[in-house]
């Protein structure tokens, strides 16, 4: 469903490739964390995959696809068929809660009818009920999410993107929403989660693909934060330097 062929990314005004010869296949209805420092490529790899960049060379493929060969006319075509979750929720703040959610459904022409039933059915799931003429501003940051992962799953996505999405987030509220994920993987949803929880990722033991410096330096099915657990007591820095 996600492929990635040899893929180097070099922002216009980057000196260093963002992305490096990186070569990766995700399967429908698979959960993958993405993990990595601070600049090794996440938030790139899954800009690539929303087509806002282009690879500078390799192929980016969903659903068969290349992506590259998209016109920029339908680049929001694709859009529509992929759910996001940022960090910052990005709502839109003149909006409420419903209509938050509703505008997705809107931008992909759903009938009324069908949009006065839905929203409801998923502000429930998503534990809103009862908030839904609330606006963003009068939420807190965890309902916020709660609202940005109802609106990236409404439209019943093939492909759910989130970046750092518990980024913000206390350590339950995070709990909370990576259940919300769950469930939507569950139902057949493809989710790829960049992160930097290590709690997270090492309570769920799924598949974990990590970017260093724009290179995937480990894809493992039923992966830890920090890789495999060897058991041994790590030498400091220096000691370690050129071993890995
Ligand atoms: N618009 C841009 N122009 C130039 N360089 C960029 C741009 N966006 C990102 N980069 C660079 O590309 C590299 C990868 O950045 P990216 O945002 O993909 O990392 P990340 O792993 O998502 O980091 P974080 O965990 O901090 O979100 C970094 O060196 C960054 O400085």
């Amino acid at each position: 469903m996600i492929r990635l062929d040899a893929v180097t990314m070099t922002y216009p005004a980057g000196s260093r490739p963002a992305l490096r010869d990186v070569t990766l296949r995700i399967d429908a209805g698979e959960f993958v964390f993405l993990v990595g420092p601070s600049g090794s490529g996440k938030s790139t790899l899954l800009r690539l995959l929303l087509r806002e960049e282009r690879a500078t060379s390799g192929l980016v493929a969903l659903d068969g696809v290349d992506l590259a060969a998209i016109p920029d006319r339908r680049v929001p075509l694709l859009r529509r068929t992929i759910g996001c979750v940022f960090q910052d929720f990005r709502l839109l703040p003149d909006r409420t809660v419903a209509g938050n959610v509703a505008f997705a459904l809107d931008v992909v022409g759903r009938p009324r009818h069908v949009v006065r039933t839905v929203v409801p059915e998923v502000l429930g799931l998503v534990g809103l009920a009862g908030k839904e003429n609330r606006y963003p501003d009068e939420l807190s940051g965890g309902e916020q999410q709660r609202v940005a992962v109802a609106r990236a799953m409404v439209g019943r996505p093939r492909v759910l993107l989130a970046d750092e999405p518990t980024g913000n987030l206390d350590p339950a509220t995070s709990e909370g929403i990576m259940r919300l994920l769950d469930a939507v993987n569950r139902t057949g949803t493809t989710v790829v989660m960049a992160t930097h929880n290590a709690a997270l990722v090492d309570a769920r033991r799924r598949r974990v693909v990590e970017l260093a410096d724009g290179v995937c330096v480990r894809d493992e099915q039923r992966g830890a934060y920090d890789g495999e657990d060897t058991g041994e007591v790590p030498l400091p820095a220096n000691e370690t330097a050129g071993v890995r």
